[in-house]
């Protein structure tokens, strides 16, 4: 994947990197991306939530990191969180070719153990978005983290991937019960494929 963005996209374009990375993932190998579908989706609800404080759980590559990170307004930040560091380094490279590395701190390590840190290492009094796209059996455990640790405020938003492949059950189901969400659901489909999938969009309600 690296290699098809430093051979097909231009440096510095964060548009070129992204189609890279689809065109890659559409005709070799299969990556789970958020995607294209999924990826537009995305940015329109980043887009309307304009984040100056974002915070990304599962780098992977770099793709949505990009795709998020090329949206910001000036002086707005993106904290993505990986813990395996052969991810991370490939990620780093992604975000560097795409010229983002300003608007992004890339943060090695377990989220759990992370959360807790992100306010006195990096400054952070709450976040304004979270994308969450790491192990679909974590999001319901580092959502709570980030209640019980302040960092979410009135109006902050959760987007999460896969809520319905591989599918997030017990996150979906704590943040439509919860008095504490408005949540919602984009229907849409698995990154590169015809299967169904869908992004679960969820405001905190203080
Ligand atoms: C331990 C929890 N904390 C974590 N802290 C930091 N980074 C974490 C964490 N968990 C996982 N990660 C990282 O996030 C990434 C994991 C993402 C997991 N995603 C999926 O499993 C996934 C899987 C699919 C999928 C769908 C259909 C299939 F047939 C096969 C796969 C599609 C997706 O869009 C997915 O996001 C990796 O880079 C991993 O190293
Ligand atoms: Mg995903």
């Amino acid at each position: 994947m690296l290699k098809a963005v430093q051979k097909n996209a231009t440096k510095g374009d964060p548009q070129s990197v992204i189609s890279a990375i689809d065109h890659y993932c559409r005709n070799k190998e299969w990556a789970m991306n958020v995607g294209d579908d999924k990826g537009l989706i995305l940015d329109s609800v980043l887009t309307e939530v304009n984040p100056s404080a974002a915070l990304e759980l599962g780098t992977y590559c770099g793709y949505s990191t990009v795709r998020i990170a090329r949206l910001l307004s000036p002086g707005s930040k993106l904290i993505t969180v990986e813990f395996n560091p052969a991810f991370a380094a490939v990620a780093r490279q992604i975000i560097a070719y795409a010229g983002l590395q300003d608007k992004v701190t890339l943060v090695e390590g377990p989220s759990g153990d992370l959360i807790p840190k992100l306010r006195e290492r990096f400054g952070v009094k709450s976040f304004d978005f979270v994308f969450l796209d790491h192990w679909k059996d974590r999001y319901l455990l580092d959502t709570k983290l980030l209640e019980d640790c302040g960092l979410l405020q009135k109006g902050t938003v959760l987007l999460a991937d896969n809520v319905i492949c591989p599918g997030t059950p017990e996150y979906l189901k704590y943040v439509r019960s919860s008095p504490r969400y408005e949540s919602r659901y984009y229907k849409s489909n698995l990154e590169y494929t015809k299967l169904e999938d869908g992004l679960e969009k969820s405001v905190f309600l203080g």
